[in-house]
């Protein structure tokens, strides 16, 4: 038995946005006295709005220094970046557009839209793009983000890694290909499992009443704990940090600590 995983519930949004800025903040000057810069991967679904309330709208005096971040995206959907349906898109409304210039800009690492019909392909340029940047496959086995953001589906999916898939299986490729994802739209390419589980830091951010069956099921039993977000629970065990509302963990047996970091 390892470190379980941290789990922070807060009774508000503004409660929960304040701590996760505290974590994403101490995340980014960590990484950036390590290497210089802040390697981040996000998810799409409701997380990209959590996290822009928490770095551009909580106020305290610590900087989000955006010049150092570089952005990658845990999952994306195979559309143009300017779809509905795109997480770039939703990020980049949601937060890009929104970085006021004295808090810097970040370096931001969308799909290639050049492969909108070919998902594998796709896939292996976006694992090529982390290879650019992380190092060659060669000399490194995996890509260690500073910080994976990730959601969690009702079903307990993240990135765009299902229950029960295939995909959950692959030990090789750093960027894979889905093309029937359970959750519309069904082409999509993700990160890998062992890369979302290889982070330094993983937040996962789950809040509402809708929340709260995957929640008891993740934390509080052991078919849960098979589920994509229940694996990455155990493979990177206290390196995870769950930040959630009181409603997503009514019910939940698993200790969580209450209000604050
Ligand atoms: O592109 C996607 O579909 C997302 O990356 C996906 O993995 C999301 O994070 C979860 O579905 C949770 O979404 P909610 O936070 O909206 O429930």
């Amino acid at each position: 038995m390892g470190k379980p995983p941290n789990l922070y519930a807060f009774e508000g949004a503004d409660d929960l946005a304040s701590n996760l800025r505290a974590y994403v903040i101490d995340a980014q000057n960590s990484a950036v006295d390590r290497h210089g810069v802040f390697r981040v991967a996000v998810s799409g679904g409701s997380l990209p709005k959590i996290l822009a309330k928490a770095l551009l709208e909580v106020k305290d005096d610590r900087k989000v220094n955006f010049d150092k971040w570089e952005v990658f995206f845990a999952d994306e959907r195979a559309v143009p970046l300017d779809h509905e349906d795109s997480n770039y898109r939703l990020v980049k409304e949601e937060i890009l557009d929104k970085i006021p210039a004295e808090l810097g800009k970040p370096t931001v690492y969308p799909i290639d839209v050049k492969y909108l019909d070919d998902i594998q392909e796709m896939a292996d340029q976006y694992e090529q793009t982390l290879v650019g940047v992380f190092a060659a496959r060669d000399s490194v086995k995996l890509p260690m983000f500073d910080l994976l953001l990730l959601g969690c589906g009702p079903d307990g999916h993240t990135c765009s890694l299902f229950p029960g898939s295939p995909l959950l299986r692959e030990t090789d490729a750093w960027v894979l290909p889905i093309s029937d994802s359970p959750k519309p739209p069904p082409k999509r390419i993700t990160l890998s499992l062992p890369v979302a589980s290889h982070g330094i830091k993983i937040a996962f951010v789950a809040t509402g009443a809708g929340k709260k069956d995957v929640m008891k099921q993740i934390f509080d039993t052991e078919e849960g704990r098979q589920l994509p977000c229940g694996l990455i629970n155990t493979y990177a065990q206290d390196r995870v940090s769950w930040f959630v509302d009181f409603p997503a963990i009514e019910g939940v047996s698993f200790p969580s600590r209450r209000g604050s970091l």
